[in-house]
């Protein structure tokens, strides 16, 4: 079986990061987590959904306090604003479109969210070639309102065969398709030790794992039955192989 590495290097400083891996950044309308200048930075290309842009245009400046806003403002600029532009003020889409971002309305189309209509925009615009090396980080994607929470939760599986991190201050979850084996190499400096391997939309017949404190041996996992929770990483390696998909978290440290 194939083997798929993960790694969560884009929380690491830029110069730490030596992968091949292109990163682009979608922003909900969420508080920002602490390190979205990170995540920023990591980034070949910038989309905000819909009310995404207040919050970078709100909370950017924020987290440089000691810098001017307007600069902070220019530095952090989106490529994209994407989506029914029920929530983005005007104010903030006049000064980022008199800085050159693009702005794509689609509020004709109200059957899929805006983090949705973000992820289709990246993956359309991404060579077939580069697909393969291309990770969407998700900033803001966790916590708030449950059906928001799942709704990004399910772009995951809507894109299943692309690589989607979703992201909150506390944690990051992914999605390991049963089509692979997966090695997860933990970044100790900055996640985990918690963690956890979830069962959403089927139950898996078999998941094997290695490098946990509670490691699973052909089990079963089911809603209504054993879900992997406050699991912790032993080491610097997990690997993971399950006759279903699963979903990852691992605790982000502060
Ligand atoms: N409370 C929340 N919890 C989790 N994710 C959220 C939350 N609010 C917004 N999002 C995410 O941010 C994206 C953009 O949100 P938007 O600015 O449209 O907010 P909204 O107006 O509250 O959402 P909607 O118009 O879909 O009801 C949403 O598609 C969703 O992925
Ligand atoms: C079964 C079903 N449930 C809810 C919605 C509403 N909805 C889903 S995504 C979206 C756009 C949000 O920006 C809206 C309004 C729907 N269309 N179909």
């Amino acid at each position: 079986m194939e083997v798929m590495t993960h790694s969560s290097t884009f929380l690491l400083p830029r110069n730490h990061h030596s992968s091949s891996v292109t990163y682009a950044l979608v922003v909900l309308n969420r508080p920002l987590p602490r390190f979205t200048p990170l995540l920023w930075n990591h980034a070949k290309v910038k989309v905000c959904a819909d009310g995404g842009a207040n919050r970078v245009f709100d909370e950017m400046p924020l987290l440089f306090p000691s810098d001017d806003a307007l600069d902070v403002r220019q530095r952090y600029k989106p490529d994209i604003i994407k989506g029914d532009m029920d929530s983005v003020r005007t104010e903030v889409l006049d000064f980022y479109t008199n800085l050159g971002t693009k702005v794509v309305d689609e509020s004709h189309d109200q059957d899929t969210t805006d983090l949705h209509k973000c992820v289709a925009y990246i993956r359309d615009l991404t060579p077939n070639l580069d697909k393969s090396n291309l990770c969407i980080l998700v900033a803001g994607a966790l916590g708030g309102r449950f059906d928001h929470e799942a709704g990004n939760m399910n772009v995951l599986y809507r894109f299943s065969t692309m690589r989607l991190i979703l992201l909150s201050d506390d944690c990051l979850i992914y999605l390991l398709p049963s089509t692979h084996l997966h090695e997860i190499y933990i970044q100790s400096s900055v996640e985990g030790p918690h963690c956890g391997l979830i069962p959403i939309g089927m139950p898996s017949v078999s998941t094997t794992t290695t490098g946990l404190q509670w490691d699973l041996n052909n089990t079963e996992m089911r809603f209504g039955d054993v879900v992997s929770t406050s699991n912790l990483v032993r080491g610097e390696k997990v690997t993971v192989q399950s006759s279903s998909d699963l979903l990852w978290t691992i605790s982000i440290k502060v």
